[in-house]
């Protein structure tokens, strides 16, 4: 049995998905968080189409059955008519935690007026975080350089296992004695 923390790396795109182009979004959650975790880790990946039902699945697998207990997905969170990574996030998790996309919205805004277009968000399903990420494999660190801050305690107020960042590259915080 492992015994680094297996983290769900799930990309939605009908393109890559289908082979259309080479998927650049995995790879580049898998890079940063390289940069970003300071404990052992390994990545448990999916593609899926732009399909609730498929998003779903994936996101149940991969809290329930691998027992990641982060979930970090990219795609599918703007307003076309195919993007449906929120509502399939939405209903799989129990707890909503909106701070998140409010906080990457925020700070996405400041290199692209169309940030306002991500609907992304994030939530608690058991023990696992999911947070959405947009699909524009550059979006990938300017978000989770963000939101990778508060992510180890939110996964300690979760019940997960204890998760250090690099310091060289991200600082957790974590109220004293926690
Ligand atoms: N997984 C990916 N790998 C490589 N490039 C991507 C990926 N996802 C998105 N992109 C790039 O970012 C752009 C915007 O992403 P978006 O999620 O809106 O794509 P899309 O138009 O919904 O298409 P698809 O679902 O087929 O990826 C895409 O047109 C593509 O150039
Ligand atoms: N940081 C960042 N956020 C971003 C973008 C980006 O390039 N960088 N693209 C925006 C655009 S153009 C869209 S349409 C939405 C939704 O993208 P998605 O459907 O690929 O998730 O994310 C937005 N958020």
């Amino acid at each position: 049995m492992s015994t680094t923390v297996p983290i769900g790396v799930v990309t939605v795109s009908d393109r890559a998905s289908r082979g259309i182009y080479e998927d650049k979004g995995g790879p580049g959650i898998v890079a940063a968080l390289t940069e970003l975790f300071g404990s052992p880790w390994h990545p448990v990946a999916r593609v899926v189409a732009d399909e609730q039902a498929l998003i779903e699945r994936a996101l149940v697998q991969l809290a329930d059955e691998d027992l990641c207990p982060l979930i970090l997905t990219t795609g599918g969170t703007g307003p076309a008519l195919r993007d449906v990574t929120p509502e399939a996030t939405e209903a799989v998790c129990e707890k909503m935690m909106p701070g998140f996309g409010e906080l990457m919205r925020a700070v996405s805004l400041k290199v692209v007026p169309t940030a306002i277009l991500s609907r992304q968000t994030a939530g608690i399903r058991g023990g696992s975080l999911i947070v959405n990420l947009p699909g524009k494999p550059s979006s990938i660190r300017e978000c989770l350089d963000a939101v990778m801050p508060a992510i180890p305690y939110c996964i300690d107020l979760i019940g997960g296992p204890r998760l250090e960042t690099n310091p060289a590259h991200c600082i957790a915080f974590r109220p004293k004695g926690a």
